[in-house]
């Protein structure tokens, strides 16, 4: 029914849902708590977030919740595609300040799951990109970091030049990775 299997970093995973298709399309249960806790997934997910993207290059990130509000995510892609990217923040992680990426779209029936202790953020690959994403601790606007997102210390391969993508007024203005001070132990 679920298939979860661990990426480079290995507390970063990716889980899949089993999709039952007939004439009418598709059902798919995307989420059940007992089902995840089998395969070691426990958080207690409290919220629920959705944003829509109009623009393809359409960036947000590399976000997170400084501690005690750090957030673990469970990303998914309900309409286009998003080049996902997951950074390390943990101090004491042997992949501290490495990341991952992954294609999530909305026929793969794949999520993210983003650990505690990482930056989070996208690209839009298509128009209209609508991502849904679940969070175990609530928002918290004084909590609020972030990563500049093309910070070459990264060495993150985007699908969009630094002079074309569509950002925030708040990610244009993020700290370099360098300039953030220690948030994760
Ligand atoms: C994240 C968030 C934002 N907001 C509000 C604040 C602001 O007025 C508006 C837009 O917020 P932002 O610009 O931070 O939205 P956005 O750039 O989409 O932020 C999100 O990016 C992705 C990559 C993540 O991983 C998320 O955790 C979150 O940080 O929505 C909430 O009310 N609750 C929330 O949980």
């Amino acid at each position: 029914m679920l298939e979860v299997r661990s990426l480079a970093i290995p507390d970063v995973k990716m889980v899949r849902s089993k999709r039952f298709s007939d004439t009418r399309g598709y059902f798919c249960e995307t989420f059940r708590r007992s089902a995840f806790a089998e395969k070691g997934i426990s958080h207690d997910f409290i919220q629920d977030n959705q944003s829509c993207s109009e623009r393809v290059g359409t960036v947000r990130g590399l976000h997170f919740q400084r501690p005690p509000f750090a957030q673990a995510k469970l990303v998914r892609v309900l309409r286009g595609a998003i080049l996902d990217v997951v950074l390390d923040l943990r101090r004491r992680s042997p992949t501290f300040g490495k990341h991952v990426s992954v294609k999530l779209d909305s026929e793969n029936d794949e999520q993210l799951l983003v650990p505690k202790g990482f930056a989070h953020g996208f690209c839009t690959l298509e128009p209209q990109t609508t991502v849904f994403y679940k969070v175990d601790e609530v928002y918290s606007p004084d909590h609020d970091g972030g990563v500049y997102w093309a910070d070459p210390e990264l060495a993150i391969e985007w699908p969009v030049k630094a002079s074309e993508a569509h950002l925030s007024p708040k990610d244009r203005a993020l700290p370099t990775f360098d300039q953030l001070a220690s948030v994760f132990e």
